[in-house]
């Protein structure tokens, strides 16, 4: 891991092709796990796991190279298992730019995925609500996304580019698998979810304050649907190294978009509707796991 100059002489800490192959060989090395699926569980999310079996652990603290979670609800652990027979590895916390990370130390594991052999990731996170017909507890679909701190040069593909990972210029106009998107609806009807399923824009923000009601206000102009500290420097790198992708973005608080209401968001209920709604999105992401595995089965 190196430490570089931006443009604007910024100090980054970055990693090279090297890194990222010492860690994905330092794991392959310690688990039989051959994942084709990389599920990042968000906040309060680690749950999502549990559904695992023949599951092997890492505290990322022991993984070579890797960055530790210290955002609370955050358990900082890489969990190996399969799911329906299909190996998977589940990441329990993810990194944040507000963490005082670099955008490359964000997304290191997304690669150390691409190179393990990982062909789709799940990426999933807790948000506010700006869309005014959302509530609380709903889970959308993420159909697009705004890369709030990548229009100000904080952008995880800054730098030179590695052509291993992908080319200069990817494009973005389809970073969400529609494929995924429909087949996650799909199950999520089967599952009975119609009625709080949604689909739209998410925003991120670098955090970590929650926004002003000016802000929250701008968001709703600019066409976003929920805001949030993360999931795009993922999803990004993900696509530009040709990763199918599917976001999940659970609803924990409307945000506020008017002065008169006194209501405020904190993490602590962020986490708490993350802990009520995550045996269901537990069972859809399950569920959407076996159905990738059946359609491979299908299709090999
Ligand atoms: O890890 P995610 O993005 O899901 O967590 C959200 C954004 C902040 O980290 C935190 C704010 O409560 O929740
Ligand atoms: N920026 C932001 N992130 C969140 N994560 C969960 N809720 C929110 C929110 O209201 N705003």
């Amino acid at each position: 891991v190196h430490v570089r100059k931006t443009a604007c002489q910024i100090d980054i800490t970055c990693c090279s092709f090297e890194d990222y192959k010492l860690t994905t060989e330092w794991l392959l090395n310690q688990t039989r796990h051959r994942p084709k699926v990389a599920v990042i569980c968000s906040s309060g999310l680690g749950l999502l796991a549990d559904a695992a079996s023949n599951k092997q652990t890492f505290r990322y603290q022991d993984i070579p190279n890797f960055p530790v979670s210290t955002a609370p609800g955050h358990e900082g652990c890489l969990v190996f298992g399969t799911v329906d027979g299909a190996a998977c590895v589940f990441m329990q916390g993810h990194f944040h730019l507000y963490e005082g990370y670099s955008l490359c130390q964000v997304t290191l594991p997304v690669r150390i995925f691409k190179l393990m052999g990982v062909e789709s990731i799940i990426v999933t996170n807790a948000s506010g609500g700006i869309c005014p017909d959302f509530k609380v507890g709903d889970i959308m679909i993420i159909k697009d996304h705004i890369n709030l701190p990548g229009f100000a040069g904080q952008h995880p593909l800054c730098g030179p580019n590695d052509e291993r990972f992908g080319t200069r210029f990817p494009s973005m106009s389809d970073a969400y698998s529609k494929d995924l998107r429909r087949l996650v609806s799909e199950v999520a009807c089967e599952l009975d979810y119609s009625s709080f399923l949604r689909e739209g824009v998410y925003c991120m923000v670098s955090g970590p304050n929650f926004e002003t009601i000016a802000e929250a206000r701008m968001l709703l102009v600019l066409g976003c649907d929920s805001v949030g500290m993360s999931t795009v420097p993922e999803v990004t790198v993900a696509k530009h190294c040709g990763l199918r992708v599917l976001g999940l973005s659970l609803i924990t608080n409307m945000v506020s978009l008017d002065y008169s209401r006194e209501e405020k968001v904190n993490h602590d209920d962020v986490l708490h509707i993350c802990k009520t709604r995550a045996k269901l999105l537990q069972k859809l992401v399950t569920e959407l796991i076996c159905r990738l595995q059946q359609q491979n089965i299908n299709t090999n």
